[in-house]
């Protein structure tokens, strides 16, 4: 076993995955991100973003790779210490954005940071703030189903952000919002992860969020690929872009 670069926050080597119906998801997959650097994956439907991202936090280990946090393994931790890993280190953030209806948009932001034992002031004060840095701190106090769907994303955000995870892992998160909704989530998602040195592992299809990265990848069928621009050409020439296998 090779030990990974001591600055990579998170590191993986040649992530192999199959699903359980044998549908392959990542045929070796590698990559490094630094602390504080955000990194977007990129790539069509169904080329292995999400299951890239559930590899790296721990939530479905691959079948063959490796996957090392802080130079610390995670491929080779048991199921608890992984739960614990995501609980304690990592942040998720889901494209749909689901909340609990009971609660309001402070109580829904705050509770992962109760649950990690915080006492309720200071989850809330947490809470608040954050939802003050994503612009819905007016709708603190209201129910999920009083909120746009661009707020609702923003609670999750927020509810994310208040855990000050290592590592936060954002699956498609402006994928049910307009363009303007989403250049905001986005925007206001990669500053406050910026002003807290928080890594961002970003899988979005938004082709503006590569301009708020360190660092852009793609994917194609579970492997990264080089896109390689060309010039324009016309119709009867072909393409403008490919993609290349590395
Ligand atoms: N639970 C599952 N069972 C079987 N196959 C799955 C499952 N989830 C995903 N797949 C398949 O694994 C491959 C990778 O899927 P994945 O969701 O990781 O891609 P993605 O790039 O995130 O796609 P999208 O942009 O649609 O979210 C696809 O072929 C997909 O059909």
């Amino acid at each position: 076993m090779v030990a990974p670069p001591d600055n990579d926050v998170l590191w993986a080597r040649s992530l192999h995955f199959t699903h359980d119906d044998g549908s392959p998801a990542l045929a070796g997959v590698s990559l490094g991100v630094r602390e504080g650097e955000i990194l977007t994956v990129g790539g069509p439907r169904g080329s292995g973003k999400t299951t890239l991202l559930r590899c790296l936090s721990g939530l479905a280990p691959a079948q063959r790779g490796e996957v090392w946090f802080n130079s610390v393994p995670v491929h080779t931790m048991g199921a608890t210490a992984r739960e614990r890993l995501r609980r304690d280190r990592f942040g998720w953030i889901d494209p749909a954005p689901v909340l609990v209806p009971e609660l309001n948009a402070w109580e829904n932001a705050a509770l992962p940071v109760m649950l990690r034992g915080t006492s309720r002031r200071r989850a809330k004060t947490a809470a608040l703030e954050w939802l003050e840095r994503l612009d819905i701190g007016e709708a603190a106090r209201k129910r999920p189903h009083q909120l746009t769907q661009s707020e609702r994303q923003r609670v999750c955000v927020a509810r994310a952000l208040a855990l000050a995870p290592t590592v936060l892992f954002a699956d498609e998160p402006t994928a049910p919002l307009h363009r303007a909704d989403r250049a905001h989530v986005l925007r206001t998602l990669t500053t406050a992860a910026r002003s807290h040195g928080i890594t961002v592992v970003l899988a979005t299809h938004d082709t503006d969020a590569a301009a708020l990265a360190d660092h852009t990848m793609t994917l194609l069928d579970g492997r990264r690929v080089n896109t390689v621009h060309l010039p324009p050409v016309t119709d009867t020439e072909g393409r403008a872009a490919c993609s290349l296998s590395v």
